[in-house]
């Protein structure tokens, strides 16, 4: 049976991509009960020219829930070194959702034209944190040539607020290379029209997907301790406190303060730690 990867969901429909030929559209069996989401890998039954019935989907290697697509081999989170100004904040919460969602992301800091220093000063405290982080700008087109380069056979999601320049981004990464799916459409689509997530292919295994909608998880539902797990920097620590049940606050020999202490976690990221540990405690 062909198999293919659902690029797009509309009206009812699915574009599945079977890798080449174009986009075929389906609908679903109706018997099926599992949801189908962009980025699932199915199968399907042909029934006329690029026209088919998906019959099943395979496992998920990961899904983000919001938007919600499937099985991304990687995420760039997206900030701008300027206008709008990054927050620590915000990229933490970002990092985190991903990591949540089970995809370790990247980072992008674009508009690097703006503030080259401060970009690159982001870059670098993300990479101390173990996150690959590319200062780059969709206007010079600089640090775009790399980026593009680790694009090559993944599906890439890419979030980030509004007005850091994604669309600039992915206009300039997509430019000419586009093979399928229409993406003038797409980035040149209004604020006001509501945005699928829908993948766009680059060239034979090489995809890439806009997330419109995503926003940090509301971490007030999580344990405490789940808090740590969402941050590697973090997390490498955080076994080997005395106590158990350690929040990493004012407990004795606590593993985590110790690594504070010696500048191997990152101040900031522990400030992140605290103020996301005193929401949860506050909503108790
Ligand atoms: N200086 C500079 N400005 C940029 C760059 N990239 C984008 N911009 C500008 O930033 C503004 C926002 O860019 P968009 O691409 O619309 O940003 P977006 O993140 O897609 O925003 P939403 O559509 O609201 O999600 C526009 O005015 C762009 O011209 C860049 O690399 N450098
Ligand atoms: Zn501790």
């Amino acid at each position: 049976m062909p198999r293919g990867r659902v690029i797009k969901n509309y009206n009812g429909y699915y574009y599945v991509d079977p890798g080449s030929g174009g986009a075929v559209e389906c609908r679903r069996r109706g018997k099926m009960k599992e949801k189908i989401l962009v980025g699932d890998m199915v199968e399907f039954t042909a029934t006329g020219a690029q026209k088919g019935v998906i019959e099943k989907t395979e496992p998920r290697k990961n899904s983000l829930r919001r938007p919600a697509v499937a099985n991304i081999d990687a995420m760039f989170i997206v900030m701008a070194a300027a206008a709008p100004d990054p927050s620590r904040f915000l990229i933490d919460q970002m990092l985190m959702t991903c990591e949540y969602d089970g995809i370790h992301p990247s980072l992008c800091f674009n508009k690097c034209d703006l503030d080259k220093p401060l970009a690159e000063e982001y870059a670098a405290f993300y990479r101390r944190c173990g996150y690959a982080a590319y200062p780059v700008s969709a206007c010079t087109g600089e640090g775009i040539d790399s980026l593009k380069a680790l694009l090559d056979g993944k599906v890439t999601a890419f979030a980030g607020p509004s007005g850091v320049g994604k669309s600039s981004l992915l206009m300039r990464i997509i430019g000419r290379e586009l093979a399928v799916g229409k993406v003038s459409d797409k980035i040149g689509r209004g604020r006001h029209t509501t945005r699928h997530s829908e993948i766009m292919k680059l060239r034979e295994h090489t995809y890439v997907i806009d997330t419109p909608g995503f926003s940090a998880l509301d971490f007030t539902h999580l344990k405490e301790k789940e808090i740590t797990s969402l941050m590697p920097d973090l997390a490498k620590y955080s076994g080997h406190c005395r106590f158990s049940s350690c929040l990493h606050r004012s407990e004795p020999d606590c593993s985590v303060k110790q690594a504070l202490a010696a500048g191997k976690i990152l101040r900031e990221r522990y400030d992140t730690y605290c103020k996301i540990e005193d929401s949860i405690a506050e909503r108790k």
